[in-house]
């Protein structure tokens, strides 16, 4: 349905995008993550026309989108700050893309009470946008970028202004809503969770590049390098030098999983794999619980050991040691993550 081709723009002597080549399938839903400057933006503006390309080539459908203006491309756009139209009623709004297009009327009232119902307003095209709540404004947004059938929906921030009670339950129904109507769906996020919830495959960026794409369990198992687990929120990653399936490392030696050739790499040490033993028992180094934070499900638990940085730990609920206590640690093979490097 979409494709990058080796696509770069530049600002300055500066490239936003440097060189990336995407494909998003038909139906499929793409999340791109990464940190602020990463090329989230520019990217979807390069895909939508907003943006000329440097070099390379934006594919719709199999056609090189060179020189075809926004309005002729069948993308859907539906940016951070959603900007209704305060003038226009919910129905108004929401037939905006079919009016533009001269649809005629009644079909465009049939459709707008039809997407009304799908986001979940139905009946709501009278009220006015002032009436409506920030999370009813978000699905009326979505209402009118979807009303035209694009081809290819991009979503910018979708939900980035809501409260996450409210985000959590509207990714849900979108990804739904993406499912049942078939909906090609390329989407720019900086929150991870949004990402995964919504993705089927999710893009992280750095500096113009892509460091990583992948299912969302996949990336989220196998971060490719030190950037992306870093990014996705993990912090103990430590240099290894790597013989006969042990590494050593300033938190003294990890186990690792089977198969892992000799040499010198960065690991990544999931905080489920750090377990906590008696003090003075235990494979890993001696610590002192410096910190722990209940995080609902389970509690992390900072640790800081003889040598090295600081080691983050999970314990279930109950498990969680105070702080200031002395306890020994044992590492898991298994949540152990061999890195490439970075
Ligand atoms: N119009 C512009 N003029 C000059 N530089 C720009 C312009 N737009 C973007 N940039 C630069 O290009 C890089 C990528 O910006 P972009 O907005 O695509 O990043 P982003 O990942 O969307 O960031 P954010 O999450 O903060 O929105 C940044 O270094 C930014 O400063």
């Amino acid at each position: 349905m979409l494709g990058l081709d080796d696509v770069t723009v530049r600002f300055g002597d500066r490239a936003a995008l440097d060189a990336v080549d995407l494909t998003v399938a038909a139906h499929e839903t793409v999340c791109v993550l990464g940190p602020s400057g990463s090329g989230k933006s520019t990217l979807l503006r390069v895909v939508a026309g907003l943006r000329r390309a440097d070099r390379g080539r934006v594919l719709l459908g199999g056609e090189d989108q060179t020189g075809v203006p926004v309005h002729r491309r069948g993308v859907g756009l539906m940016f951070q700050d959603h900007q209704l139209f305060p003038q226009h009623d919910v129905a108004g709004n929401v037939a905006f893309g079919l009016r533009m297009r001269g649809t005629n009327r009644a079909a465009q009232q049939r459709r707008t009470a039809e997407l009304l119902e799908l986001v979940g307003l139905p009946g709501a095209g009278g009220r006015t946008v002032s009436s409506l709540s920030g999370g009813e404004q978000q699905r009326v947004a979505l209402a009118r970028a979807l009303a035209p059938e694009p081809k290819l929906l991009m979503l910018d921030e979708p939900l980035g202004q809501l409260d996450r009670g409210l985000r959590e339950r509207l990714v849900v129904e979108l990804r739904a809503l993406f499912g049942r109507l078939g909906t090609t769906v390329l989407a720019v996020t900086h929150d991870q969770g949004e990402a995964f919830a919504l993705a089927d495959r999710v893009v992280i960026m750095r500096e113009g590049r892509i460091a990583q794409t992948g299912a969302p369990l996949e990336v989220w198992q196998r971060p490719a390098d030190a950037f992306v687990a870093r990014f996705l929120g993990f912090d103990n990653i430590v240099d290894a030098e790597v013989r006969d399936g042990t590494a050593d490392t300033v938190w003294g030696r990890i186990p690792l999983p089977a198969g892992v050739p000799d040499g010198a790499y960065e690991l990544l040490v999931r905080p489920a794999g750090v377990r906590l033993t008696d003090p003075g028992t235990g494979r890993g180094p001696r610590c002192t619980v410096e910190s722990r934070t209940f995080r609902g499900s389970h509690v992390a638990v900072r640790l800081r050991p003889e040598n090295g940085p600081v080691l983050e730990a999970e314990t279930g609920p109950r498990d969680a040691p105070e702080q200031g206590a002395r306890v020994g640690v044992e590492f898991a093979p298994d949540e152990i993550v061999v890195l490439g490097r970075d």
